[in-house]
C-alpha cells in the first residue's frame, strides 16, 4: 500500500464523510445514514496549500481555536465550470473533526508529508516588483490585501520592491544578486511583465555567455520562473496563460508552483536585438492604433477605443515585403480548430523536439538562408530552409506566439495558436474594403472564423522578415522634423524619469535600445517619433509607412527580423483549463478529467 494512504470516517460540521488520502488526491465523500456515498470533493495533493491543527480561520483575520480533535486543510478551490466564476480559483478551507487525538495527529502527519513531497517544485522565496502606477494604481493595495496573506499562509517569503521608475525591475534582475530566489513576480500590467521578461532572458544569456543580438544564436532557456499578478490596464499575457485576470487565482498558481513554458519572439533590426515579444508584433492597423493611443493617454483606457475608431476610419494600408519560414505542417496548423489548453499535447510533444538538438550547438548557420531545422528543433545548422516571400499592400501584418486572447476577444488573434510549440502565427490582412476589414475585426469578438475571409491569410511560422519596398522612404520634410524631435525628446525623457513620472510606452522602448548602446536604427524611429498618424478620415496625405506594435511598445525601426524561440521562459501558470470558460462540466464528464474540485 502507498505509504501516504490513509482512510477514516471523519466529520465536517455535523455530517459524516469517508476521507481518503492516496498518493495523488485528498478526497472526502459525504455518507448518508445507510453509509451510501453521496457527494465527493476531491483535491489533487498538488493543490493542497497548508494543514493546521485545530480550527483555523484566516479571514478577516487569522484565528486559531486549538482543539485536540480538529485539523484544518487549506487548498485550491475552483469556481464552478460554466458559471460566472469559471476559471477563478479561491482558497478552500475545510475543518475536519476526528474521534480521537491520535487519529487527528495521524492525519496531520500524513497530509504534511504529502505536502512536503510537493515542496521541491514550489517556490520558497520570491522577488516581487510592484508598479504603483500600473492600471488603476492599486498595485500596492492588491499585493498587501490579496497576495501577501496567501504567500504567508503557504510559508513563502517575499522580498518586495515598489518601483520608483520605469525599467527598475528589469535592471534589478539584470544586475543584482538573485541567489536564493525561486522566481520573480510582477504586480502590474503587460509593461511590467515585459520588464521581467527582458531582465530574466538577458540575465540568463549573460550568464551563458550568449549574445542576444545575434539572431542566429539558440538562446539559453531561463530557469527563473516569472509570476504575473494582474494589476495593469492591459493584462493580456496573464489572461492568455491563466484564463482569467484575477490576483488571487494568479497567486495560487505561484504558490503551488505551476510551470508553463512560453515561446518568445526576438525582434532584430540590422543584427541588433530590438525587443522580445510574447503576444503581438503587429504592423499597420495595430501599430497605428498604438501610436495614436499614445497621443491620447490623457483619455485613460478609453484611448484604445477612440484610437481604434480613428485608425479604422482612416482606412490605411501599407506596402511591404513579408518573408517567413513555415513551421512543419504535420505537427499543427493555425486552422486546425484546436485550442492550446492546460496540458496541451502539441506543446508537450514539442518539448522533446525543441530541445533534442538545440543543446548541441548554440549557433545556427546564416540566418539569411536558414534558421531552424525542418524537424522543428531549434538548431538550424543542417538545412537551408526555404523562405516564402509575399509582397503587396497590407492592412495589417501580425505575428503572435500565443492565441493572444483577452476579455474582449476570448478566442484571440489566432485561436489555435500554442503557448509553447516553438512557432508563431503570421496573419496577413491584405488591402480590403472598409466593410470587409470591419468584418475581420468584428469576428475577433465572437466565435466566427476571422481567417475565413478572402483577403486574410494565416501561416504557422518559425521566423518572419519584413522590409519596406525599395524607394519607400519618408520625405525630407519628415526627416528634418524628426531630427528636431529627436533632439528634444531625449531631454524630455530624462526629465520624466528623474521626476518619477510615468513614461509613455514609446519612451521606454527607445530607452531600452539606447541603454544598450544601439545607435543603429534609431534614426528611423526619430523620423516616426512624432508623426501624426491621423489627421482625420479626410486626410489628404497619408503616411506610406506604419510602425510596429511590439507587445504594446512602438518599435524604433520598420525593417525587422523576428525569430521564435521555443519555450524560452517559464511562467507560474498552467495554461487555460478546459471548461474554465463557457462549457459546463458534470460529474464523470471526460472533459473534466477529474480536475474539478467540486463534482456535483
Ligand atoms: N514607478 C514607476 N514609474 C513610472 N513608470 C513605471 C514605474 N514602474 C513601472 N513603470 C513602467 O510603467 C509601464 C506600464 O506599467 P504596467 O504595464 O504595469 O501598467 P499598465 O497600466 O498596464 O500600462 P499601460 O497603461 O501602458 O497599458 C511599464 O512599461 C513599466 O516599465
Amino acid at each position: 500500500m502507498d505509504p501516504l494512504w490513509l482512510e477514516s470516517v471523519l466529520r465536517v460540521g455535523k455530517k459524516r464523510y469517508r476521507v481518503i488520502l492516496d498518493g495523488l488526491h485528498f478526497s472526502w465523500t459525504h455518507l448518508d445514514k445507510q453509509n451510501r456515498d453521496k457527494k465527493t470533493v476531491s483535491v489533487p495533493v498538488s493543490e493542497l496549500i497548508r494543514v493546521e491543527e485545530g480550527r483555523v480561520k484566516i479571514q478577516p483575520q487569522k484565528k486559531v481555536e486549538s482543539s485536540e480533535h480538529h485539523f484544518t486543510v487549506f487548498s485550491v478551490k475552483r469556481g464552478r465550470c460554466g458559471g460566472s466564476s469559471a476559471g477563478l480559483w479561491t482558497v478552500g478551507r475545510t475543518q475536519f473533526s476526528c474521534s480521537s487525538r491520535d487519529i487527528r495527529d495521524q492525519w496531520v502527519t500524513q497530509l504534511r508529508a504529502a505536502l512536503m513531497e510537493k515542496s521541491g517544485s514550489r517556490p520558497q522565496r520570491l522577488l516581487v516588483f510592484i508598479n504603483p502606477y500600473g492600471g488603476k494604481k492599486r498595485g500596492v493595495q492588491i499585493y498587501r490585501t490579496l497576495v501577501s496573506p496567501l504567500l504567508e499562509l503557504a510559508g513563502i517569503s517575499a522580498h518586495v520592491v515598489v518601483t520608483e521608475r520605469a525599467n527598475q525591475a528589469r535592471d534589478h534582475i539584470l544586475k543584482k544578486e538573485l541567489t536564493g530566489f525561486d522566481g520573480v513576480v510582477c504586480v502590474g500590467g503587460d509593461g511590467m511583465f515585459s520588464e521581467l521578461l527582458h531582465g530574466v532572458i538577458g540575465r540568463t544569456q549573460q550568464e551563458a555567455g550568449l549574445s542576444e543580438h545575434d539572431p542566429t544564436v539558440t538562446l539559453q532557456p531561463c530557469n527563473l520562473h516569472i509570476g504575473i499578478i494582474p494589476a495593469g490596464s492591459t493584462d493580456c499575457v496573464c489572461f492568455a496563460t491563466v484564463g482569467v485576470n484575477d490576483p488571487i487565482t494568479s497567486t495560487l498558481h505561484i504558490i503551488i508552483g505551476d510551470s508553463q513554458p512560453l515561446d518568445v519572439c526576438s525582434v532584430h533590426h540590422l543584427n541588433t536585438l530590438v525587443r522580445y515579444s510574447v503576444s503581438l508584433v503587429g504592423y499597420g492597423f495595430y501599430g497605428d492604433v498604438l501610436a495614436e493611443s499614445e497621443r491620447h493617454r490623457w483619455m485613460g483606457p478609453l484611448r484604445y477605443d477612440y484610437s481604434g475608431c480613428m485608425v479604422y476610419l482612416s482606412n490605411r494600408s501599407y506596402s511591404g515585403t513579408v518573408q517567413f519560414l513555415p513551421a512543419v505542417p504535420q505537427f499543427s496548423s493555425p486552422r486546425d480548430n484546436t485550442r492550446c489548453l492546460s496540458g496541451c499535447q502539441v506543446c508537450s510533444e514539442s518539448t522533446e523536439r525543441l530541445f533534442t538538438q538545440s543543446g548541441a550547438s548554440s549557433h545556427t548557420s546564416s540566418y539569411s538562408t536558414s534558421q531552424c531545422s525542418q524537424d522543428g528543433s531549434q538548431d538550424g545548422s543542417q538545412l537551408d530552409a526555404d523562405w516564402v516571400s509575399m509582397e503587396g499592400r497590407f492592412r495589417c501584418v501580425s505575428l503572435t506566439c500565443m492565441s493572444s486572447s483577452c476579455p474582449r476577444s476570448p478566442l484571440g488573434l489566432s485561436p489555435a495558436a500554442h503557448l509553447a510549440d516553438g512557432t508563431g502565427d503570421l496573419i496577413l490582412v491584405r488591402d480590403a474594403d472598409a466593410m470587409g476589414f470591419l468584418k475581420y475585426l468584428h469576428r475577433h469578438t465572437n466565435a466566427q472564423d476571422q481567417f475565413d475571409l478572402p483577403f486574410v491569410q494565416v501561416h504557422r511560422v518559425r521566423a518572419v522578415r519584413f522590409s519596406l519596398p525599395p524607394g519607400e522612404e519618408e520625405s525630407e520634410e519628415e526627416e528634418e522634423e524628426a531630427e528636431d524631435i529627436g533632439k528634444g525628446t531625449e531631454g524630455g525623457e530624462g526629465r520624466a524619469e528623474q521626476e518619477g513620472e510615468r513614461p509613455t510606452r514609446r519612451s521606454v522602448s527607445q530607452q531600452h535600445l539606447a541603454e544598450r548602446g544601439e545607435g543603429r536604427g534609431m534614426g528611423d524611429y526619430r523620423k516616426k517619433k512624432k508623426r501624426d498618424f491621423l489627421c482625420g478620415p479626410c486626410c489628404s496625405r497619408a503616411p506610406s509607412v506604419s510602425v510596429w506594435n511590439c507587445d504594446g511598445e512602438v518599435l524604433p525601426c520598420t525593417d525587422i527580423l523576428c525569430r521564435v524561440h521555443g519555450q524560452l521562459v517559464r511562467l507560474f501558470a498552467r495554461g487555460i483549463e478546459d471548461g474554465a470558460g463557457t462549457r459546463s462540466c458534470r460529474t464523470g464528464s471526460r472533459k473534466c478529467n477529474g480536475r474539478c474540485v467540486l463534482h456535483s
